[in-house]
């Protein structure tokens, strides 16, 4: 168990380390033993126990897996190592909030109804740890678990028991959105509501177990609904899900009660998440990244936002860099209600062609490349699917040959649509704002990839695979503190496709930009 070596820090006050610091300090390593001793004052601590997770559950909780050094996990060393070799010198690491930064969590509940457990498993095992006082949730994820255990203990709800697959309660979701424009901005953070998500052990709401679910639904209302002394909760949705597999979620969700939509500010645009759709967990560090990303985006670009979720990144694209047209594909089709409200709030100056495709980006991944300039790909930790490493490897042999064929690449007529798979594919499953006309007269395939990720190990692999043929060449790399705690980062790495340009020759004569973000 750690012990506090300084007062625990306020979850809203990040650890300031000046860039100076952060490059020319040689890190000290972490204590091998706890000391015994009361803390020394703090004006004198080193940046690794100011930036200490002092969490109470670091030991039982398999959430966290750093100690000190929230602001700079140990990896770094080895991403700076790795993106030198490969040319990009000036890799640099933006830092945002270290505790209190995960808006989005899942969480086992077992245990019984009298002593109710609420947490993640302990590593390697289906033990599920209570952790009250977790310092990565935003606090108010922390507040509603209470609320949620008393309401199981008011109301006799019986945690699912996995071993022989009985009890009613079986995991919760809870996302915290920061959106209250009635507030000042200052407060937004701080006062977030928790949208509630409980997967229940029954078919459906009408199952004769689902009367519990639907009381904790008020219970949870009455108690930290608008009318309550504090207001915690956004809504309360029911998800159900009888399969004995570890997925957490069922195909089946019911709106209890709140408000139905969710919204969130992010990337210059109000985002809509329901709980079935994927959602970034740092929403403080996704915002900083957008704003990063957005730079590598010509104006006027067309746009494959490929593994897209709600669309949240090609659509903040189209409204800050006026994007001739985005095309997001995503395979969870529950993704598509978000993407369609986000569409409905949407800037009215935003006159791009989008659209947003049910599709599984692995298959016949060439059809969602052509016609755009930017490819934007954002996997799950597994990385991109071999397919389209290979149709992102293959680009200059299909321009060739298109070019070369006697039906020049640009003169398809319209009897001849059935030659040009993406654009009937473009038309299935999808929802489309805007002008169709652009999307499936652009023929150009892109010469910008960039690629967001939070698995290092196989982005390195995919990061090889697509330069190993000189096809595609990379140009700049970000990184970004998105779990501070673990030793995962998100990375943001741009791709050109030919050859590398020599930057510095190109720069020779100008003045040289003020850096804002730590580099490495
Ligand atoms: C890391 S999330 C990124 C979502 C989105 N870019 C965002 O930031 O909100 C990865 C997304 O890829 C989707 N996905 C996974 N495999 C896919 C596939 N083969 N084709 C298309 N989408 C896929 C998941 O459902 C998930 O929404």
């Amino acid at each position: 168990m750690p012990l506090c070596l300084i007062s625990p820090p306020s979850p809203f006050i990040t650890c300031r380390v000046s860039p100076a610091a952060v490059r020319n300090r040689p890190l000290p390593p972490p204590p091998p033993s706890l000391p015994s001793l009361p803390p020394p004052p703090s004006p004198t601590l080193t940046p690794s126990l100011t930036c200490a997770l002092q969490c109470p559950h670091f030991q039982s909780c398999s959430g966290c897996t750093e100690e000190f050094n929230l602001h700079r996990p140990l990896i770094l060393d080895e991403v700076d190592r790795f993106f030198k070799g490969h040319g990009v010198s000036d890799f640099s690491f933006d830092s945002s909030r270290l505790w209190g930064w995960r808006c989005r969590a899942k969480l086992a509940v077992r245990g019984s109804s009298m002593d109710p457990l609420i947490g993640l498993y302990q590593e390697g095992t289906h033990n599920a740890v209570d952790i009250p006082d977790c310092k990565a949730h935003h606090p108010n994820i922390n507040a509603a678990i209470e609320l949620l255990r008393r309401g199981i203990r008011e109301l006799n709800v019986e945690p699912y028991y996995e071993d022989e697959g009985t009890g009613d309660f079986r995991y919760v979701q809870m996302a915290v959105t920061t959106h209250n424009t009635s507030l000042p901005a200052s407060d937004r953070y701080r006062n977030g509501k928790v949208q509630v998500a409980l997967v229940w052990n029954s078919r459906n709401e009408n199952s004769p177990n689902s009367e519990k679910l639907t009381a904790l639904a008020n219970f949870l209302w009455r108690n930290g609904g608008p009318r309550s002394n504090v207001h915690l909760i956004h809504s309360v949705w029911g998800n159900f899900q009888t399969s004995t597999n570890n997925i957490i979620f069922g195909n089946r969700w019911r709106h209890l009660i709140g408000e139905r939509d969710f919204w969130e500010h992010v990337g210059g645009i109000d985002i809509s998440l329901a709980p079935s759709s994927f959602g970034q967990a740092n929403t403080r560090a996704f915002d900083a990244l957008l704003q990063k990303l957005h730079k590598y985006v010509p104006q006027g670009s067309s746009v494959t936002d490929l593994y897209a979720g709600a669309g949240v990144i090609g659509l903040s694209l189209a409204a800050a860099r006026k994007c001739r047209s985005v095309k997001c594909i995503e395979v969870n089709k529950e993704s598509k209600l978000s993407f369609e409200k986000t569409v409905q709030r949407f800037p009215s100056f935003v006159d791009s062609s989008i659209s947003w495709h049910h599709a599984d980006a692995s298959v016949e991944p060439l059809s969602w490349l052509m016609g755009s300039d930017v490819v934007v790909v954002d996997p799950p930790r597994k990385g991109l699917d071999p397919s389209l490493i290979d149709a992102l490897r293959d680009l200059s042999s299909v321009e060739r040959k298109a070019k070369s064929s006697s039906e020049s690449f640009g003169s398809y007529s319209k009897d001849k649509e059935e030659k040009r798979p993406w654009i009937l594919r473009a038309r299935e499953a999808s929802v489309q704002i805007g002008s169709k006309a652009i999307l499936e007269n652009n023929q150009s395939l892109p010469r910008t990839l960039i690629y967001i990720s939070c698995g290092w190990e196989s982005f390195k692999e995919d990061c090889k695979a697509l330069m190993v043929s000189k096809e595609w060449s990379l140009e700049k790399a970000h990184g970004f503190n998105f779990f501070p705690g673990t030793q995962s980062i998100e990375v943001l790495a741009v791709f050109k496709r030919g050859q590398r340009v020599n930057l510095k020759k190109k720069k020779s004569g100008k003045k040289k930009k003020k850096r804002v973000t730590n580099q490495l």
